[in-house]
């Protein structure tokens, strides 16, 4: 009697130790996951705020950018916010009418104020840089490029923005930053992290970048070995403690409104009449050009003649494999002195990879509907610019009523200007082509270079790999909480065993 009052209460005991300990073990558990939920939730974030203007060959375009100021070297943390193009052409048309830049940037600077909160513009740093339009003015003219730069550079320095100066990208420059701006948006710094972080990451490849502007063109990519030939076609980084390096080629006056420039001076030499048979532009086309204009940029003057007319007349005859046989010409491939080249006697390693091929690479491959599909072959490109090519201009222009006529006109020239650079300046075989990704952005951020100038500028590339904790705080979280479960569920089937083995050994049975 006394041994079964003593059992029903020890029975009574254990049963409620038991409640006790599976409530505890619901309640800390419960509590492990409000505490990292509430620590994991994202702080009130501090933003900082960079300009960028690009003032490129043809027109100005200004980048905002915004990133939280705490994470500012973590990879694709900045963003861009707004693009502002501005009225006009570019600034070196501007050296022979220096006082219209003084309102030339209003209009975009007043958009910065109201996009950057009014209290952060004395620290939001601004930059210019002008590309290969300037260089050329520099080239013909050092003193008006310098007038140019001051004139921008003092309008720019009225507002309260933090004014870090204007100046001109070196071809180099251009094709670097370039690449460092689609390889940071495309998250290829930062190592493929494996197994939930727990793992040692994988290297990704980078890649490749090619920029298509009016005056210059660019090309830069991580080439499959690194070689003594041509240094000076080679940048060395270090970024998030990885070595590279890259080739980069800026080609100044292959830009497709120079190159178009160099084909007609170089087309017009053998006119005797005053009228250009043009196979590039559309049949039914016709423009007057002026002569002294056509001589007026340093890139046609190799062609420059004394010509018999002042002006002469473009006709267009609309015909793709007499305009490839045209456009050859501009690239001369006769001699090399390295073991392989591009044209023009200009290094060039083998193509290598992926590549990116954004602004005129782009505008003309979105005209030519050759950007929906992800993979386009040349024989595709080809046979659209055959296509293209032959039709009418009065068709053409009746087909695209709202794209200007300068870039309508155009697109013949500049689909097989480009295939040629690709295939004949750069090598792209049948089967690298398809690599080639045409793009104008890559979520929400313009591909071209003006990102990667910034993210230099303000140092938020860093050499070595920040040092941060192996996993992320949610992936911490999770775990910690993952184990904990199993933990209290092995607790609780432990406590059932041990209280009431009989059980689990009737069971067995
Ligand atoms: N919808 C558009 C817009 C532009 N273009 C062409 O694209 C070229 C300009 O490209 P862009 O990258 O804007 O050149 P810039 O930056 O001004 O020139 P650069 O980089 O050489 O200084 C011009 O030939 C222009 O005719 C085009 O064909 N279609
Ligand atoms: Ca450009």
């Amino acid at each position: 009697m006394e041994g079964t009052k003593d059992s029903n209460v020890k029975r009574f005991c254990s049963q409620h130790i038991l409640v006790i300990l599976g409530f505890s073990s619901v309640i800390a558990v419960t509590a492990l996951i409000a505490v990292g939920l509430s620590q994991n939730k994202p702080l009130p974030e501090n933003f900082k705020y960079g300009i960028v203007l690009d003032a490129g060959s043809t027109h100005t375009n200004l980048y905002i950018y915004k990133w939280p100021a705490e994470k500012k070297n973590n990879t694709g943390v900045v963003q861009e916010v707004e693009e502002c193009k501005v009225k006009g052409p570019g600034v070196a048309k501007y050296s022979n009418k220096l006082h219209a830049l003084e309102t030339y940037l209003i209009a975009c600077m007043e958009r910065c104020k109201n996009v950057v909160p009014r209290s952060l513009h004395p620290e939001t740093p601004v930059y210019l840089g002008a590309t290969a339009g300037m260089r050329l003015l520099r080239m013909q003219n050092e003193h008006l490029a310098h007038s140019v730069l001051d004139e921008v550079a003092k309008s720019l320095s009225e507002y309260s923005f933090d004014f870090q100066g204007a100046r001109i990208l070196s071809g180099q420059e251009e094709g670097a930053y370039g690449w460092i701006t689609i390889n940071y948006l495309l998250g290829k710094f930062v190592e493929k992290s494996k197994w939930l972080g727990l793992m040692a990451g994988e290297r990704q490849s980078t890649f490749g970048a090619m920029d298509l502007g009016g005056a210059s063109t660019q090309i830069t990519f991580a080439p499959e070995s690194h070689t003594a030939e041509s240094p000076d076609n080679f940048i060395n980084f270090r970024l998030y403690g990885k070595d590279y390096s890259v080739y980069t080629h800026s080609f100044l006056c292959y830009g497709k409104d120079e190159a178009l420039q160099q084909k007609l001076a170089k087309d017009i030499e053998v006119s005797s009449n005053g009228i250009l048979k043009d196979p590039c532009f559309h049949l039914g086309y016709a423009k007057l050009v002026n002569v002294s204009k056509l001589y007026t940029s340093p890139c046609a003057k190799r062609y420059e003649k004394t010509l018999p007319f002042d002006e002469f007349q473009i006709q267009g005859t609309g015909n793709y494999q007499q305009c490839r046989q045209s456009v050859l010409e501009l690239f001369n491939t006769s001699y090399c002195p390295y073991s392989q080249c591009a044209f023009n006697g200009i290094f060039l390693p083998p193509v290598k990879g992926n590549f990116g091929a954004f602004s005129a690479f782009y505008f003309v491959m979105q005209f030519l509907n050759l950007t929906s599909t992800k993979v386009i072959s040349q024989e595709m490109m080809s046979e659209t610019m055959r296509k293209y090519c032959s039709r009418p201009w009065q068709e053409v222009r009746t087909s695209f009523p709202e794209v200007h006529e300068k870039f309508l006109s155009e697109y013949c020239f500049a689909g097989t200007y480009i295939l040629s650079l690709l295939l004949q300046g750069y090598h792209f075989t049948d089967s690298s082509f398809k690599d080639i990704e045409f793009m104008r952005e890559i979520e929400g951020n313009s591909a071209g270079w003006t990102l990667g100038y910034m993210l230099n500028l303000t140092n938020m590339i860093p050499a070595e790999q920040p040092v941060t904790a192996p996993l992320s705080h949610s992936t911490y979280v999770f775990l910690m909480v993952l184990f904990s479960l199993i933990l209290a569920v092995a607790l609780i089937i432990g406590l059932v065993v041990f209280k009431n083995p009989s059980y689990f050994w009737k069971e067995m049975v």
